[in-house]
């Protein structure tokens, strides 16, 4: 019902503008004995660290039924063990590079390697997932009519030569790095995705997500926050890539999940920048984890991988403007969150 009011509305603004083309149909099983008029929506990358978190919050509201397609190459059935089972919940073992027939009001589109140590150990497949994944979810998007949600990246800026970035920064990438394949691939995604909304009507919403940190992140994950929470916990020094004066600006994933959700359910197709202006450099960053966690352990330097951005920081009027939404978690609030999980699966009791 509710894809069926919106292609109305679709077509009303295509008609005021004066302008034939049509938003895709929905499909013929909308008008099935068996339709229910709950909302359907399909979360790809279900399984991973931001993804389980969507599907928390999403199966809170008794209208929504949830779909997750995962190929459990960096996600896990332990982070949705609470729903499988759930009448309103269905868990598929799927790789997006190949299609899914699903019927289905709304996409959040995740499954894509986020972690540079696992999005870099197989670029080629990296690029398959953000280009043929992103079609083969677009086509779907096209035969039933769903609204489709990408989760972009910082990463499409690059190397910024700007700071901090908005979103009518085109970037600085290296088309031909070892991080190529995910902020190429990612770039060829959003391209992707304004395509079929010009061609074909679909409706788009597209987050550039800066670094998001917080429960349920991979102990092995290999990215800062989890790497330095661990290395604490453990009693181990933590490992400053060189040269420490680089900066990220970190975002608590339940900041996220609330922006993301206000994306979709908004009335703008963005790009829109989700993530939290605080910056720090990964000095600072060592320096606040030592000092909450462990202040016992060393904060060593080693060495850096090629093509790392030096600087990173998001300009969030839009989000602000257009969602209502602003990051409420700081990051001294955020560590001890995820502190809490990680001593718990890592089977080390606060002292
Ligand atoms: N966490 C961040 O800081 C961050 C920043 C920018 C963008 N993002 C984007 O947000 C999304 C989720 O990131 P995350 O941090 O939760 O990462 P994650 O690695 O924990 O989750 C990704 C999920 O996608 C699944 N997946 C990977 N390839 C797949 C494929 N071919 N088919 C089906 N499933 C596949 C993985 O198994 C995993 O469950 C990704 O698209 C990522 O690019 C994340
Ligand atoms: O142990 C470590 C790991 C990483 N780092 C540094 O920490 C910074 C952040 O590195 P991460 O691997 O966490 O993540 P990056 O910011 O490089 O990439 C991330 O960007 C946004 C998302 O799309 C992805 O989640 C990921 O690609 C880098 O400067 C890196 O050199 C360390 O100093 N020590």
């Amino acid at each position: 019902m509710i894809s069926i009011l919106r292609r109305f509305e679709y077509m009303s603004i295509d008609a005021s503008n004066g302008d034939q083309k049509r938003g895709p149909s929905p499909s013929p099983l909308r008008n099935s004995k068996f339709y229910q008029a709950n909302m359907r929506i399909l979360v790809t990358g279900g399984a991973g660290f931001i993804g389980s978190h969507l599907v928390d919050k999403l199966m809170e509201n008794e209208k929504n039924e949830v779909i997750v397609a995962d190929n459990y190459f960096t996600g896990s059935k332990e982070n949705l063990k609470k729903w499988i089972g759930h009448p309103r919940f269905e868990l598929i073992r799927h790789d997006v590079t190949e299609t899914l027939l699903v019927e289905v009001d709304q996409i959040y589109h995740l499954a894509c390697p986020a972690s540079p140590i696992f999005y870099k150990h197989n670029p080629v497949k990296t690029i398959k997932t953000n280009v043929i994944g992103t079609l083969n979810m677009l086509g779907l998007a096209k035969r039933v009519g769903a609204r489709i949600l990408l989760t972009s990246t910082s990463e499409v800026y690059g190397d910024p030569l700007v700071h901090p970035q908005d979103e009518s920064y085109w970037g600085n990438v290296n088309p031909i790095g070892v991080r190529s394949c995910y902020d190429e691939g990612k770039r060829v995604a959003e391209t992707l995705m304004f395509d079929y909304h010009r061609q074909h009507g679909i409706e788009i919403r597209i987050a550039r997500i800066f670094n998001t940190y917080g429960p349920r992140m991979n102990i092995d994950d290999g990215r800062v926050v989890s790497n330095f929470i661990a290395q604490a916990i453990r009693g181990e020094s933590l490992t400053v890539q060189a040269p420490g004066t680089q900066t990220r600006s970190f975002c608590y994933v339940s900041d996220m999940v609330d922006g993301l959700i206000r994306l979709m359910e908004g009335e703008n197709t963005g790009p829109i920048n989700i993530g939290n202006p605080g910056e720090f450099t990964m000095l600072e960053l060592a320096e606040n984890v030592k000092e909450l966690i462990n202040p016992d352990v060393d904060i060593i330097m080693v060495e850096n991988t090629p093509d790392d951005p030096r600087q990173r920081k998001p300009v969030i009027t839009k989000a602000k403007e257009l969602l209502g939404w602003e990051p409420k978690i700081t990051l001294r609030d955020g560590l001890p969150r995820m502190e809490e999980d990680f001593r718990q699966r890592l089977g080390v009791p606060k002292k």
